[in-house]
């Protein structure tokens, strides 16, 4: 069984996946996480069959509505089939320590992850900017691979940094303590 998720390896959506199966009781083997980054690709691999079920965050208790998902279901007939709801903690990286906070120049999450940081990110790196990118856990991959200055920070899960193996600066960065994502599981309705 393929399951379709909004994001990559080490995403808060990868995590809500690996709950969801669990939650099912699926065994290892009987099942395939398939990382789609957005929304709108977990929504067209379920339209074309490529997955059976599709994963999405749609609600944030700080952030709100998730646009990308909200556009993404948009006039489209799923069933919803399961609803997790976990509690989120970002972390933010930078390449290394000779780095100071004051020179980050850039700070790239989703805009999910952005918003719900927006007032610690302004005290951590206070000559930064924020910049969106596609998913928390692509962050960390696009500094370490170059793609974006070295004076670039990122948010995202404290796994996704430590797999870049960038260096941590602060953890539970969430302006909330209590920082809470719904993460909605569909699949096509079967009387279709
Ligand atoms: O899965 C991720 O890590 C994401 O980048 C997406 C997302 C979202 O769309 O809300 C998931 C959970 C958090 O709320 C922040 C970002």
């Amino acid at each position: 069984m393929k399951i379709g998720y909004q994001g990559v390896l080490h995403s808060h959506n990868h995590a809500a996946a690996l709950a969801v199966t669990e939650e099912m009781q699926l065994t290892e083997g009987s099942f395939e996480l398939v990382p789609l980054i957005s929304s709108k690709n977990v929504v067209e691999a379920l339209l074309s069959g490529e997955v059976e079920y599709g994963l999405m965050a749609v609600q944030n208790s700080i952030g709100g509505v998730v646009k990308e998902s909200q556009e993404a279901l948009l006039d489209k007939d799923l069933e919803l089939v399961k609803e997790v709801i976990l509690s989120i903690s970002h972390s933010t990286f930078k390449l290394n320590n000779s780095i100071k906070n004051d020179d980050i120049t850039e700070v790239i999450s989703h805009p999910q992850a952005l918003k719900q940081c927006a007032t610690n990110l302004k005290r951590i790196y206070p000559n930064a900017m924020v910049a969106p990118v596609e998913n928390t856990a692509l962050a960390p991959k696009y500094v370490v691979e170059g793609k974006f200055g070295k004076n670039t920070a990122v948010v995202c899960a404290k796994v996704a940094g430590e797999y870049y193996k960038m260096t941590l600066v602060e953890e539970g960065i969430q302006d909330k303590s209590d920082n809470r994502t719904t993460f909605n599981m569909f699949r096509v309705p079967l009387t279709r």
